[in-house]
């Protein structure tokens, strides 16, 4: 039998190599196609959009085209591996911008490491999206990077590893909590990781009504401290502790949220957990303890890991091209929080409803055709309310446009 490490490089590599390319909208299959398509009718468009910016959404792909960016610095949990290297990966969210929810995406790697170079060559080529997530940057450089664009650019810029781990964290815990009959405020959580992932995640668990004082936080040497010198991200989540390694921590945790990397939790660690502890170890590919060693050692535990080939699949794919569908139908000007707390629960909900809902069915699978026309419509809604769409789109409307585009999907 041949091994993952074979059938992938065989599925990437066989007929083109890589796993997108590009496709042609209009005709051009003879001359008077190509007056217009090409010189000289092409012009006319041209001269639209100078005269009028916001015609680039009437005759350009930019409103249905997102930049998927990275520099390489943080790719899954493999680290600083460089721009080209990280090309699967952002051709992979590529594919499932478009397999799941219709989105043209570019993949984009920028080999630059300098912040304010990235915010200047991202800002530049900004006029070609209608969207920017941003992909496998590491802390705290992207920090300041989606801050800058945030605030240069009116298109939605969204830092994926941030926002969208935090969004499907956030819907698992909630499921998790109710499962195991918990209160969500007294909620004991240690976190391996003080990266992108971790620093918004909590922030979010902080929103659900996770309280701050229960959250001991980890980065590569060791809980964070007051007594330690940290970056003003990590320092919001110093405790005033002598504890210094994460098993000092571990004791009686309800949750264990790892956004990290492979093999960072123990099996030892997992036995000082409360009862039916929760184990988010999202590192990818491999998780900071597998799910098999963690139930070995506590059969009850409700666990989750970032990977397609086990139960609980807790990924930002679950969200991104969802959030992305919405805003750029609503033309928002950004994603902001009440449409991440919307997309929280809907996800939330779609799993309760579910008939396999429970400890192995916290959340959906990434390939539930339900969560085009379930969770977009919310998230579109809430941009609405929140004031940043720039379009209303009734929802049950909206839902049956979303409807006739999920048939042409997957
Ligand atoms: N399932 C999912 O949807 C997602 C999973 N992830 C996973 O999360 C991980 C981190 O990604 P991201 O936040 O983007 O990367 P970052 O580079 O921003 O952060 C990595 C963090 O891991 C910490 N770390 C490294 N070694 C250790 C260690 N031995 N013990 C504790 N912490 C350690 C680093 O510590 P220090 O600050 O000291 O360098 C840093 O805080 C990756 O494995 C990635 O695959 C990320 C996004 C989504
Ligand atoms: C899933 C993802 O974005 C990551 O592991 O970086
Ligand atoms: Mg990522």
């Amino acid at each position: 039998m041949k091994s993952l490490e074979q059938n992938a490089l065989e599925y990437h590599s066989h007929g083109q190599p890589g796993k997108i390319a590009i496709q042609v909208t209009k005709a051009v299959g003879s001359q008077a196609d190509l007056s217009l398509a090409y010189s000289p009718g092409v012009a006319v468009p041209c001269i639209e959009i100078h005269k009028n910016p916001a015609k680039a959404y009437e005759y350009t792909a930019k409103g249905n085209l997102v930049g998927v960016i990275t520099n390489g610095t943080a790719v899954l949990g493999l680290g600083d591996i460089g721009a080209l290297a990280g090309k699967p990966v952002m051709e992979g969210k590529s594919v499932l911008f478009k397999k799941f929810a219709g989105i043209d995406a570019f993949d984009i790697e920028i080999d630059e490491t300098d912040p304010e170079k990235l915010v200047d060559i991202i800002a530049a080529l900004h006029p070609t999206f209608g969207g920017i997530n941003l992909e496998d940057i590491k802390a705290p450089e992207c920090f300041f990077i989606e801050h800058h664009l945030r605030d240069r650019l009116s298109i939605p810029v969204f830092h994926d590893d941030q926002h969208g781990t935090a969004i499907v964290v956030g819907a698992g815990l909630l499921n998790a909590v109710q499962l195991t009959g918990r209160d969500i405020t007294k909620l004991k959580v240690v976190c391996s990781g003080a990266g992108a992932a971790a620093m918004a995640c909590l922030d979010l668990l902080l929103d659900l009504g996770v309280q701050r004082e229960n959250i001991f936080v980890c980065d590569s040497r060791g809980v964070l401290t007051t007594n330690r010198e940290l970056t003003k991200e990590k320092r919001a989540w110093a405790q005033n502790t002598d504890a210094k390694t994460m098993s000092d921590v571990m004791h009686m945790a309800d949750m264990f949220l790892g956004v990290s990397g492979p093999g960072l939790l123990k099996q030892d660690d997992v036995k000082k957990m409360a009862a039916k502890p929760i184990v988010f170890a999202l590192a990818n590919p491999e998780p900071e303890l597998r799910p098999e060693l963690v139930r070995e050692v506590a059969p009850d535990a409700i666990v989750a890991t970032g990977r397609s080939d086990y139960p609980n699949q807790i990924n930002n794919a679950l969200c991104f091209p969802y959030l992305f569908r919405a805003a750029l139908d609503s033309a928002a000007t950004n994603i902001n929080q009440p449409m991440k707390l919307a997309c929280v629960e809907a996800l939330a909900a779609m799993a309760r409803s579910d008939e396999h809902f429970g400890r192995d069915y916290i959340v959906p699978t990434l390939l539930d055709k339900r969560l085009l026309t379930g969770v977009t419509p919310k998230i579109a809604t809430a941009a609405h309310e929140s004031g940043v769409a720039r379009k209303h789109l009734n929802e049950e409307e909206y839902r049956a446009q979303l409807e006739a585009l999920a048939k042409t999907l997957l």
